[in-house]
Order: structure tokens, then C-alpha cells, then sequence
């Protein structure tokens, strides 16, 4: 195994003044809103309740943590981000900013909300939220991701933990019911992302990152996406079937599985062919943040029904 190795920090990086933009662009906003809902709905499906500014300051303090540990993200990851097209426009590929202020960012950032969670609302919360700051970034970005093809399934627990940090904001414990919401973020990752590497193939190899499809080759990733998402839906299905939510979320849940299910099955059984446009990927992918968004919404409209 080779070492962790520090990324080179030249100062004379930045071209150009940095303005608010490129900071705000350093904590993956587009990533992130879908990770502060599933927060906001772990906090809101929670037994019991929590004053309405305690909760805010959770989620923010949710949101800001996020947002750091995806600027140490981009920190740790400037060389490869401008190998890759997808990546190549962010604010220090772009040398908008000196990386380690993006590094400074982010240590201040998650810093300050792990600490404002833990005076403010629950120690046990600011201790989740450390642990999976520090999940995505130390064990995610720079042991797993330059190492192992299975760096998402273990890495994808980080962005797991979010519904798990709302609802222990609220009870203070941790309990069954907000596990399995854990499992159900870390079941779904798989077949949400390896749709994206499946069609990002050649940017993961100019950045030599070893994702599935490039090492395990397409047809393997095909079907352990088809894996992922058949377990996905008993799994969705078990908040109903233990008798922690009603019909509402347990129908919505069964519902939405089994259209990921449906859209799973073309990406899983074709071959890739010649000028293949990646339709079928694209919409596996597109529908796993549909997904996610429409089943923690279920879990809170089922709770405020049953409530
Ligand atoms: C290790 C786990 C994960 C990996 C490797 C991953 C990877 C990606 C990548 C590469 C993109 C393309 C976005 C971009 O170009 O910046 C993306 C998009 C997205 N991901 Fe994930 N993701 C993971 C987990 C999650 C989690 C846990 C959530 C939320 C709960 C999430 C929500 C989203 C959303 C909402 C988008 C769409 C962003 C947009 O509108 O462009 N992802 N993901
Ligand atoms: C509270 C807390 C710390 C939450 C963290 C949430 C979290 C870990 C979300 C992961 C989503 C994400 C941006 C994956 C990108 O993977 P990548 O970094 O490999 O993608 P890239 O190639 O776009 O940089």
C-alpha cells in the first residue's frame, strides 16, 4: 500500500482574485442540496420533536460541514480534477483560487459547524458529523478513491450519515430506524454513481483513478449495479415492514425501487456498442437523485400524517 502522500502546494498557483463564487463552487452545492435534504428529513421524520432554531442550526450545521469536506475534496484532488473534463472547470483546476486556501476553507468550515453541533445541539450529532467529515475526506478521497474500485461502496457511507446526524439532533440516540435509512443511501450509491463512471470511463483513466468499469471492466459494473439495486428495494422496503413508518412511505418506497429496479435492468444486461450515447446510464443516473429525493419526501409526509 503506498503512503498517503500531501499534494503539492504551490503558492504562486492563483492567476486571477478569488471571489465568493469560487469558494461556494469548492462545496459541491449541486451535490450537497440532495445530502442537506436527506438531513432535513432524518431531522423531521424523528420521533420526538426539537425548537424550530435548534433544528436550523443542525441542518445548517450539516450543510456548512458538507460543504467543507467537499472543498478538502477538491483541496486533496486539483491534479486529477483538471485531468478530467468533467472536473477541469472547477475553481482551482481553474487556479481561481491558491489551494490551500481552499484547504484553510474547509478545515475552518467543517471546524466551526462540528463544534457549533456539539454546543449547540448535541454531542453526539457533532460526533457523526466529525466522523463523517472526516470519512469522505481522509478515508474516501485519499485512501480509498487512488486505491480500490470498491472506494464508493465503502466511501459512499459518508454520504450516508446525513440523515443519521438529523435524526440523532432530535432523539440523541441511535437507533434502528435511522440505520436503515444509513443502509439505504449506502445500498443506492453503487448502481447512482457506477451509471456516471460507466459513461466517465475515459476521464477515470486520464486521472488513472481505479473506478469499477475500469478495472473490473463494464460488463462486471453492469451487473453488480443490477445487484445494488435489487437489494435496494427490500431494503427501502424495511422501514414499513418493521412497523417504523405507514403505508405511505412503505407504497412510495416499494414504487420507487422498483422503477430503479426497471431502470437498473437495461443498464445491466446491455452491451455497450459502437458511438454508444449512454442513454440507459443517463437516465439510471438522472432517476437515482429523483429517487432520493422522493423517498425521504415520502418518509416525512408519511410522518406528518401519521403524527
Ligand atoms: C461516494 C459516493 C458518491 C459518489 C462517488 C458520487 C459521485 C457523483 C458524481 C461524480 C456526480 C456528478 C456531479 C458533478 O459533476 O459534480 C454526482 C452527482 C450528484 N450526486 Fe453523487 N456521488 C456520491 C454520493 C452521493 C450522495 C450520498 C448524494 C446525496 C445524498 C449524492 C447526490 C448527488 C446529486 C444531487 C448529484 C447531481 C448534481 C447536479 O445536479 O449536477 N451523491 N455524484
Ligand atoms: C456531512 C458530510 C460530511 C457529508 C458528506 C456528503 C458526501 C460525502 C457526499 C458525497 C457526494 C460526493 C460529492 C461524491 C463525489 O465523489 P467524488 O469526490 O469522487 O467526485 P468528484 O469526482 O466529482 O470530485
Amino acid at each position: 500500500m503506498t503512503a498517503i502522500s500531501a499534494p503539492n502546494t504551490n503558492p504562486a498557483q492563483a492567476t486571477m482574485p478569488a471571489d465568493w463564487r469560487d469558494f461556494f463552487a469548492l462545496t459541491k452545492p449541486k451535490v450537497m442540496r440532495l445530502v442537506v435534504f436527506t438531513a432535513l428529513c432524518g431531522l423531521l421524520a424523528a420521533p420526538g420533536s426539537i425548537h424550530p432554531v435548534i433544528g436550523f442550526t443542525a441542518i445548517l450545521c450539516i450543510a456548512l460541514a458538507a460543504g467543507g469536506a467537499g472543498a478538502l475534496n477538491q483541496w486533496w484532488e486539483a491534479d486529477i480534477d483538471a485531468k478530467m473534463k468533467r472536473t477541469a472547470g472547477r475553481p482551482l483546476p481553474m487556479k481561481a483560487l491558491r489551494r490551500q486556501d481552499a484547504r484553510d476553507f474547509g478545515l475552518v468550515l467543517s471546524g466551526f459547524s462540528v463544534m457549533t453541533m456539539g454546543l449547540a445541539v448535541h454531542w453526539l450529532a457533532a460526533a457523526v458529523l466529525a466522523f463523517s467529515v472526516f470519512f469522505y475526506a481522509v478515508i474516501y478521497t485519499m485512501w480509498l478513491k487512488p486505491r480500490t474500485p470498491q472506494n464508493i461502496v465503502i466511501g459512499g457511507a459518508a454520504g450516508a450519515f446525513p440523515p443519521l446526524i438529523g435524526w440523532i439532533a432530535v432523539t440523541g440516540e441511535i437507533t434502528l430506524m435511522p440505520v436503515l435509512l444509513f443502509a439505504i443511501i449506502f445500498m443506492w450509491t453503487p448502481p447512482h454513481f457506477w451509471a456516471l463512471a460507466l459513461w466517465a470511463k475515459p476521464d477515470y483513466a486520464a486521472a488513472n483513478i481505479p473506478m469499477m468499469p475500469n478495472v473490473a471492466g463494464e460488463a462486471s459494473t453492469r451487473r453488480q449495479i443490477l445487484v445494488y439495486s435489487a437489494l435496494l428495494l427490500p431494503l427501502a422496503g424495511t422501514p414499513w415492514f418493521i412497523g417504523g413508518t405507514g403505508a405511505i412511505y412503505g407504497v412510495s418506497a416499494l414504487a420507487l425501487s422498483a422503477v430503479f429496479l426497471a431502470l437498473s435492468v437495461p443498464v445491466g444486461t446491455r452491451r455497450a456498442v459502437e458511438d454508444d450515447r449512454m442513454k440507459p446510464e443517463k437516465r439510471l443516473f438522472a432517476f437515482s437523485i429523483l429517487y432520493l429525493f422522493a423517498l425521504f419526501a415520502a418518509l416525512v409526509v408519511d410522518r406528518m400524517v401519521l403524527a
